[in-house]
């Protein structure tokens, strides 16, 4: 593992640090923040996934999380959105290819070799964090935005013992009926719909629902409404009368503007989980 940068912040440690990946098949950058807490002993974990086009970079330095996450004593971490670099395929298109990793297990060509960010985020980074850093694996969180709503929804929603609670911003909340999801699962998984009930958080809250606590914030004035479909995940929510909160915030667009003005909300309620 290489150590890109450190920075203190908030009395604990900014770090980005770099790994070669097994499951993706190059070196995979994150982030990490650590509060000063991680000096004396694990600290628990809150996951950050981000949306198309990110890297680890966006929400670690945009979404105004770590002054929360030193107050709560809990850790961040900021994965890439999907591999990326020379040799790792790649599309014209923002939304497929790097930077479009959809938080699935690819087993298409040419994406099947690299494209395995569902393994890279629900084990193998994981365990090289707690290998590497004082982090308590019994105790992960997750959270996301927009495609990384996405993967913090339904990987919450299958490994309910790995994850205490889940929240999300700006969701894309139902990506087997949406132009952000049917592209890129028949692309990664393939055309058989039957495969992809497991990579769309309104199946999953109609079907299983999440034993823990659940927050969305959504902007009224979302430009990317019509691709996020939050109605579907809504009504998914009242159906299944999960416990939850499900706020539409007006007047916020999809940006980090957005996320920033509530993550207060979400780091207070992870923290709440993870410490009971
Ligand atoms: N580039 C795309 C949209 C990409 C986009 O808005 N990405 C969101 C996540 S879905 C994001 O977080 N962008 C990076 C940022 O704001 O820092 C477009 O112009 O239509």
């Amino acid at each position: 593992m290489k150590t890109v940068s450190e920075n203190k912040c908030f009395g604990g440690v900014q770090g980005v640090y770099s790994a070669p990946s097994a499951a993706c098949g190059v070196d995979m950058t994150f982030g990490l923040f650590l509060p000063q807490e991680a000096e004396d002993g694990p600290v628990p974990l809150l996951w950050f996934l981000a949306g198309l086009t990110c890297t680890h970079e966006n929400a670690m330095t945009k979404a105004g999380a770590q002054v929360w996450a030193a107050e709560q004593g809990i850790g961040l971490v900021f994965p890439d959105t999907s591999p990326r670099g020379e040799g790792v395929p790649n599309d014209e298109a923002y939304d497929l290819g790097q930077g479009a990793g959809f938080y699935v297990n690819a087993t298409r060509d040419p994406w099947a070799k690299n494209f395995q960010m569902w393994d890279y985020i629900s084990d193998e980074l994981p365990a090289l964090l707690a290998a590497n850093f004082a982090i308590d694996a019994e105790r992960q969180a997750l959270t996301g935005h927009s495609m990384g709503g996405h993967g913090a929804l339904t990987l919450a929603m299958n490994f309910p013992e790995r994850y205490r609670s889940v929240s999300a911003f700006a969701p894309i909340a139902n990506p087997t009926e949406s132009d952000w999801g049917i592209k890129q699962l028949s692309a990664y998984i393939g055309e058989n719909k039957s495969d992809w009930s497991t990579h769309d958080a309104s199946l999953l809250m109609r079907e299983r629902g999440f034993d823990g606590p659940v927050l969305i914030d959504q902007g009224t004035e979302d430009q990317f409404w019509d691709l996020l479909r939050p109605e579907a995940l809504a009504s998914a929510m009242v159906d299944r009368r999960q416990d939850g909160r499900f706020r539409l915030q007006k007047g916020y667009d999809h940006s980090y503007f957005m996320i920033s003005s509530f993550i207060e909300d979400h780091i207070t309620m992870h923290a709440e989980a993870l410490y009971s």
